[in-house]
């Protein structure tokens, strides 16, 4: 019998080698690494010349781990070898001239940046897996998930109330439906922004990823106004501005709860995902103007009513009035719309630039 030397095809990864000797039914295969880290094959099998024994040896360019796998098959010998660091190898041999046996195997051939994507995929998928792993481990996903959902569905159904009751008296009435929007809403709103105190708990709760604070800013500051502004004057409740105030936070929450109910089923509907994190950028100043006009429209009729007011001892005078805590208010408001308008501004853009990089 002659010895022969079988075709050998190679391609690499970061962390490994990949022979693949043309070699079909071999049998008696001895394959074993060298002390100078050169593999040695031998083997009976039917090759290009016929059936026949064949060997080969490869010196490697950098070291590689002794540990050897190998299958035959009917086709051929697959071999998979480590290397002894992740490293990117400029060819395969020490010796620089490639021998006449070896050429690129074409089917696993990849080049450096492909096998870093390739790598990069296989350390996401695995990063992925761990995470959902993790969050499986929580026994009351479910049940937390199911009370998001049931949360942002009842605020969704109150707002959507308020801002189609708005909207239907608008077309019907024109402008005198400005002035009986509190009679005909506040009661759904007293529920809404009442429920809505669950939005400063849930993120105590690690619930949802929102920030204590500028949720605090919002419900707070909402709450301020329905109940000490609107709901504690009688003279301010048939007033317009309270239908801008009223419509400009129903317009966003029609989007923002709905977003919400489709995150906790992970689920994701573009335009929506849009919306939510785009309204707010004209919605929100208009808002807080709003918000401010009813403030100073206020002023003058704590002042008269002196409602709130705290009781002063008689050397400085009656009493403090309520107007003073409204006007520190004011300047409260605006640092408050720069702190959400600033959360708001990186919440966009953390939700696009994520989104852009799994696009990728
Ligand atoms: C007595 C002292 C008072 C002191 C007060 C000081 C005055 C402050 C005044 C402030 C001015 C207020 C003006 C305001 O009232 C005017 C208006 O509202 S005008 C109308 C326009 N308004 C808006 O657009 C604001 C709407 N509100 C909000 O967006 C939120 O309330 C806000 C807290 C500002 C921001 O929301 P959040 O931080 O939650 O951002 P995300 O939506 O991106 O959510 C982050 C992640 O958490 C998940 N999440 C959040 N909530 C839920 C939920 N309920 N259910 C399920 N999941 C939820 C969300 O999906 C995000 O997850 P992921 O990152 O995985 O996508």
């Amino acid at each position: 019998m002659q010895i022969l030397t079988p075709h050998v095809y190679w391609a690499q990864r970061h962390g490994e080698i990949y022979l693949r000797v043309d070699l079909s039914d071999a049998k008696n295969l001895d394959i074993s690494l060298q002390e100078n880290n050169t593999l040695q094959f031998r083997a009976q099998g039917h090759g290009a010349k016929g059936d026949n024994e064949y060997k080969f040896s490869l010196e490697f360019l950098e070291p590689v781990r002794p540990e050897i796998k190998h299958k035959s098959t009917q086709r051929q010998v697959d071999i998979k070898i480590k290397k002894q660091e992740d490293r990117w190898w400029d060819r395969l041999t020490l010796q620089g001239k490639k021998p006449l046996f070896l050429a690129p195997d074409f089917d696993r051939w990849l080049d450096e940046s492909d096998a870093e994507m390739e790598l990069q995929a296989k350390e996401e998928k695995i990063n992925k897996i761990s995470v959902e792993s993790r969050v499986r481990k929580d026994p009351y996903l479910g049940l937390k998930k199911g009370y998001l959902f049931m949360y942002n569905l009842v605020q969704f159904l109150g707002f959507s109330w308020i801002f189609v009751n708005m909207t239907v008296r608008l077309f019907i009435l024109g402008q005198d439906s400005f002035y009986d929007t509190f009679h005909t809403t506040a009661d759904m709103m007293y529920f809404c922004q009442m429920m809505a105190v669950l939005e400063v708990i849930n993120p105590l709760l690690g619930l949802v990823k929102t920030g204590f604070f500028p949720a605090m800013l919002q419900v707070a500051g909402r709450n301020v106004i329905l109940f000490v502004v609107f709901g504690s004057l009688e003279d301010m409740q048939n007033k317009p501005v309270v239908f801008f105030v009223f419509y400009l936070w129903s317009t966003i929450e029609i989007f923002r709860y709905p977003f919400y109910m489709l995150a906790c089923i992970s689920t994701e509907w573009k335009l929506l995902t849009w919306l939510r994190y785009s309204l707010w950028i004209p919605l929100y100043p208009l808002g807080v103007v709003a918000e401010a006009v009813a403030v100073i429209q206020s002023l003058p009729i704590f002042d008269e009513t002196r409602l709130f007011s705290l009781p002063l001892p008689a050397l400085l005078g009656h009493s403090l009035s309520f107007s003073y805590t409204l006007q520190l208010y004011l300047v409260l408001m605006f640092l408050g719309l720069f702190v959400n308008f600033r959360h708001l501004y990186k919440q966009r853009r953390r939700r696009y630039r994520s989104r852009k990089h799994k696009v990728q």
